[in-house]
């Protein structure tokens, strides 16, 4: 099958500093990719620059067999790519329901679907952004992305600080999407126990560079792996 994604020797960072250092990267249609890694490797900064709101210094990125190399972010959006920054960007004097049926675009992905993955947003689907537990505003940024119905979903640490229930409840939505509907997406997650039972890939950064790529379940259960590059002490 054709890859959604080929990332080649892709250099990017900030002003003069490379950051990610040479990156190869594919991922086929209906993958999710844990990208994972201690921090300050790169993990968001390589995020970032698929949607393009990094300096490129070096490589290409193509989505579909489209070259979004030279494209600005807005245009890679456009191109299908739905991102949801660490930030959560949401409309916060919106309600839930305003906030998805404003960006919701035809496909796939209706807001009765978004619902269906995030029943707590059904729930809460009157109430205004700024009235949402952050758990719920991290629902709802990711079903934002969802209803502009993307050819590929990054999210960028969507667990991060969030009360253990809900981040139980959100990877729950989030696996629906990825694993049992078949959303193409990387998720950059510090915790592989919680992010490598939901997805079917694995990308491990070291300083900016790749240094290992295989199936999730595969590294899950390497111990010495996990130690060596995420420092998780099993027992
Ligand atoms: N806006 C920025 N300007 C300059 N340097 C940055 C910027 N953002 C990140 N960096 C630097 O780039 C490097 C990689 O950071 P990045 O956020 O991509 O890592 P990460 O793997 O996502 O880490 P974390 O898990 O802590 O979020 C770090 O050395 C960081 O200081």
């Amino acid at each position: 099958m054709a890859d959604l994604l080929a990332v080649r020797g892709l250099k990017s960072g900030y002003g003069q500093a490379v950051v990610v250092q040479g990156v190869d990267l594919t991922l086929e249609a209906g993958h999710s990719l844990a990208l994972l890694g201690r921090n300050g490797t790169g993990k968001t900064t390589l995020l970032n620059s698929l949607i393009g709101v990094t300096r490129r210094h070096a490589g290409t990125i193509a989505l579909d067999g489209v070259d979004l190399t030279a494209l600005a972010s807005h245009r890679r959006a456009a191109a299908g790519i739905g991102w949801v920054p660490q930030e959560r960007n949401i409309f916060k004097s919106l309600t839930v329901d305003e906030n998805l049926t404003a960006v919701a675009r035809p496909g796939p992905w209706t807001v009765q679907r978004a619902y269906e993955m995030f029943p707590r947003l059904a729930e809460r689907r009157a109430n205004l952004g700024n009235q949402l537990s952050g758990g719920e505003q991290q629902m709802l940024a990711v079903a934002r992305a969802l209803v502009l119905n993307p050819k590929l979903l990054l999210l960028d640490e969507p667990l991060e600080g969030l009360a253990p229930i809900i981040v139980q409840e959100l990877l729950a939505s989030i696996a629906r999407v990825v694993r049992d509907e078949g959303m193409s997406a990387i998720i950059v997650e510090q915790n592989p126990r919680l992010i490598l039972p939901i997805t079917s890939r694995a990308v491990v950064l070291d300083r900016g560079a790749v240094v290992h790529e295989g199936a999730s379940a595969e590294l899950l259960a390497d111990r010495e792996r996990l130690d060596r590059w995420l420092a998780v002490a099993q027992h």
